[in-house]
């Protein structure tokens, strides 16, 4: 009837949780993400590099119990739009998530169901909320790995169409050896 406590102990250098279930993101499976395609192409035929690895500790899908999980996001840079997370909305739109980064240096986009962004720069110690109906996605805007640890309702759920099919109304770039939040030339509300 009771479910038993747990206490893991989180790497804050790695990013790994023992005994967490862990999945890779490569760059091919991220086709359609990035605006260079040819770029993406050459670097998805050149070694298919790693984007990230999330390391998740996660619940039956119940209301009320929650998860957790950490990322890690490596540097790169597709063209000049830096590495980045799919993003997703939750599957039940208005259920909320915190994150909190460890290592690393970032931010999170952030979108409306309307296309409205914000953007909120993450280095070890800050802790972002993400409100109920935002979609979200961590980008690396450093030369190391970007590590970031996420708890988020069991029933949230990941809702990747709207995303993948249209992207974020902005894409964060290096230009002049710049980060630049910039609009997504392909964005249409
Ligand atoms: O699911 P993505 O958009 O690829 O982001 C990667 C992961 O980031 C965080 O760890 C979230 O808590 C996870 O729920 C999410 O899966
Ligand atoms: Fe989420």
């Amino acid at each position: 009837m009771y479910k038993e406590p747990l206490g893991v102990k989180v790497d804050f250098e790695t990013g790994i949780i023992p005994g967490a279930k862990k999945s890779v993101r490569r760059l091919s499976d991220m086709k359609g993400y990035f605006l260079d395609e040819k770029a993406w192409e050459e670097m998805v035929k050149n070694g298919d590099p790693v984007v990230y690895e999330v390391y998740a500790v996660e619940q039956e899908e119940k209301e009320g119990d929650l998860n957790f999980a950490t990322t890690v996001l490596y540097p790169g840079k597709v063209g000049k739009e830096f590495f980045f997370t799919k993003g997703h909305f939750h599957a039940k739109k208005d259920r909320a998530e915190i994150y909190i980064a460890l290592k690393g240096k970032g931010g999170m986009l952030l979108q409306t169901p309307e296309g409205e962004a914000r953007w909120i720069p993450m280095e070890p110690g800050t802790v972002v909320y993400v409100p109920p109906y935002w979609a979200h996605r961590t980008v690396n805007t450093g030369n190391e790995p970007f590590i970031f640890l996420a708890i988020y309702p069991a029933d949230a759920g990941h809702d990747y169409g709207t995303i993948a099919e249209k992207g974020f109304s902005k894409v964060v770039i290096e230009e002049d050896g710049e980060v630049k939040v910039v609009d997504n030339p392909r964005w249409k509300s």
